[in-house]
């Protein structure tokens, strides 16, 4: 069994301080600082273009025209909005990619169980739905046993139910794994169904972080969501219906 430090470890697993990154003259992140603590969910809310998916692949390590300071102490992996799976490999040979050690077969097979696949793991991705195409991706992610999920607009591409059973599978597997989450999103509902706090992105800086206390299961019929997903509109620029 691999070890894992960082689920033990008091502290948070991601750490950023004074993120920067610009292109040409456009100055897209100013100096952003924020904090990931262990097991906990953090959303990323911000308008088009306000840099949300650039400070993530900052953090995710795949940008390295950035200034500032950020540590991610554990294992990180991360989930895109499209499935990125390997159009010529099978769904469970997509989940092993660059996994070592023993009893790959195994892991991999326990992680297509989890995200409902178990019988798929042969299929080919242009055999896959987008939900389950993406339901690949999280078992590739999860696979890797993260104490950090990186999420760019994971579900953005399905449809609002298939969108709906990924929030509840993640939730899940949130319950039964302890990962913590950054997820990226622009859909205020998403943020307030999944997360414990919402960082809005704005002006290149993290300009409100607005703790999120709707108990295990929130519900948009909750009146504390609704103000809650008025709050975040109006900061958003979206008017009252
Ligand atoms: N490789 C690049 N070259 C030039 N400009 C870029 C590049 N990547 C991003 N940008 C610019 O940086 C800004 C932020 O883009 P980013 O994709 O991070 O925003 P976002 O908040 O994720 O937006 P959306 O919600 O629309 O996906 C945009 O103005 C975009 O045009």
């Amino acid at each position: 069994m691999a070890t894992r430090p960082a689920r033990d470890l008091i502290g948070p697993v991601l750490t950023a301080r004074a993120v920067t990154r610009s292109f040409g003259p456009t100055v897209v992140l100013a100096g952003v600082d924020l904090t990931v603590a262990a097991g906990e969910t953090v959303a990323l809310l911000g308008g088009s273009g306000s840099g949300k998916s650039t400070l993530l692949r900052v953090l995710a390590g795949l940008d390295d025209a950035a200034g500032g300071h950020w540590t991610l102490p554990g294992a990180a992996a991360v989930v895109f909005q499209e499935h990125r799976l390997l159009p010529w490999k099978r769904a469970a040979d997509n989940v092993a990619l660059g996994l070592a050690g023993p009893d790959v077969g195994g892991r991999v097979a326990r992680a297509l169980a989890e995200v409902g696949l178990a019988d798929r793991g042969r299929a080919w991705p242009a055999e896959l739905s987008g939900g389950q195409a993406q339901r690949v991706a999280v078992a590739r992610a999860l696979v890797r046993e993260p104490d950090l999920l990186l999420l760019d607009e994971p579900f953005g591409a399905l449809d609002a139910l298939t969108r709906l059973r990924m929030q509840g599978l993640l939730r899940r597997l949130r319950a039964q794994h302890g990962f913590a989450a950054l997820l990226v999103t622009h859909d205020v509902e998403e943020a307030l169904l999944l997360a414990d706090r919402v960082l809005l992105l704005d002006g290149g800086v993290i300009a409100e972080e607005i703790p999120v206390r709707l108990g295990p299961a929130p519900s948009p019929d909750d009146p504390a969501f609704g103000a809650l997903r008025r709050r975040l509109l109006d900061r958003l620029g979206v008017p009252a219906a």
